[in-house]
């Protein structure tokens, strides 16, 4: 074993850079293993020293930063057969959080020697790769503002501020979705195709995602009023947002994307610009990373009570609604009506 420590030092605003980096001396000197820290200087750098890993033949390559640096790094490893840890020190850490990667560091240096290592499937949109989530809607937009006006000073309540500031001047784009041989037109305030359960900061946009069954999940929220909005927020942070009554998803490897202008679009939380049209595919088992030997299943509270009844009544309006607005086709609102009979 031979690892390559990549350090972003302003990664959850460089609050952690110096203790993180004394673990690691201790920990891999005590253990005999051979390893090298180099730390990024500017934003790219986590991929260009990951790209040469394999050729100076490490075996594991750990990314000590938030999703921006995983996302670089990881990137500069798809095609080679080295092993991506993470020590998360970012403000979000959403992959690390859906992979339950523990967040003390020292933990997370332990994981390994004691851990295990897992193949996960790897997003791709255009020529950019996302390992967590990948976004166009107002999450995107959000970011774009975040990773403008924040420069160093980052987390969880910088970003919930600006989107709180946001939301009165986003206005959700009518998009075309194409995937398995079906188009429909939808205007999403959210749109996040997900790798992963996880946005970061906790916050669970996709419950039913899994990291390795060959499948995004497309998750489409349209807009509602503000009030309605934050009284809904506790559902994205306890793992119950697809129980809201809009939401809508979608599970496929592939997936097009039409929208009227070019625009942003967010990978793991960053953002770049891109034109009107975005392909997305998913490579599976693409990247291996070190986890725990064993995961615990998250403990998602239980959804809303009602009567089963009631509560079919309720999902075949709801399913009505998205037919008549374009986001469900006719063959969609028909399978999905026959399996909610079908429970009767
Ligand atoms: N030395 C550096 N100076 C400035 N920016 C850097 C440096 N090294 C990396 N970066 C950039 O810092 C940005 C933020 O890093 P990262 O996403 O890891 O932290 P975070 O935003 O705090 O965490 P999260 O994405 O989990 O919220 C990335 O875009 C990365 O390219």
């Amino acid at each position: 074993m031979k690892i390559l420590c990549i350090l972003n030092p302003i990664a959850g605003g460089g609050r952690t850079a110096a203790q993180v980096s004394a673990a690691i001396h201790h920990i891999f000197r005590d253990a005999g293993i051979e390893y090298d820290i180099v730390y990024t200087q500017h934003s790219g750098d986590g991929l260009a020293i990951a790209k040469h890993a394999e050729k100076n033949a490490y075996s594991h390559v750990i990314a000590v930063g938030g999703d921006g640096t995983i996302n670089e790094i990881a990137t500069g490893l798809i095609g080679t057969d080295l092993i991506l840890a993470i020590i998360p020190v970012g403000s979000g850490n959403g992959l690390a959080r859906a992979l339950q990667i523990p967040f003390d560091y020292q933990e997370a240096c332990q994981l390994l020697l004691h851990g295990t290592s897992r193949a996960i499937d790897v997003g791709q949109v255009n020529d950019r790769y996302f390992f967590a989530t990948s976004g166009i809607g107002f999450d995107a937009y959000v970011g774009k503002q975040y990773n403008e006006h924040l420069g160093h000073s980052r987390g969880i309540l910088p970003y919930f501020q600006i989107a709180a500031t946001e939301y009165f001047h986003y206005t959700p784009q009518k998009i075309t979705l194409e995937y398995q041989g079906k188009t429909f037109t939808c205007t999403p305030f959210v749109l996040t195709v997900a790798n992963v359960e996880q946005y970061g900061g906790g916050a669970i946009i996709a419950p039913e995602a899994a990291p390795d069954d060959g499948l995004f999940d497309v998750v489409i929220i349209p807009q509602t009023p503000l009030l309605k909005t934050v009284y809904h927020l506790p559902r994205l942070f306890n793992g119950t947002i697809d129980t809201l009554p809009d939401f809508i998803t979608h599970k496929t490897a592939a997936l097009t994307i039409t929208r009227p202008e070019p625009g942003p679009v967010h990978v793991d939380g960053e953002t770049f610009l891109a034109g009107q049209s975005l392909e997305y595919t998913l490579l599976p088992q693409a990247l291996r990373i070190q986890v725990p030997e064993k995961t615990v299943p998250r403990s998602t509270p239980k959804k809303p009570g009602k009567s089963f009844s009631g509560n079919t009544l309720e999902l075949l309006e709801k399913l009505s609604r998205l037919k008549d607005r374009g986001i469900l086709t006719d063959e969609e609102f028909e399978e999905q009506k026959r399996k909610l009979l079908e429970r009767l």
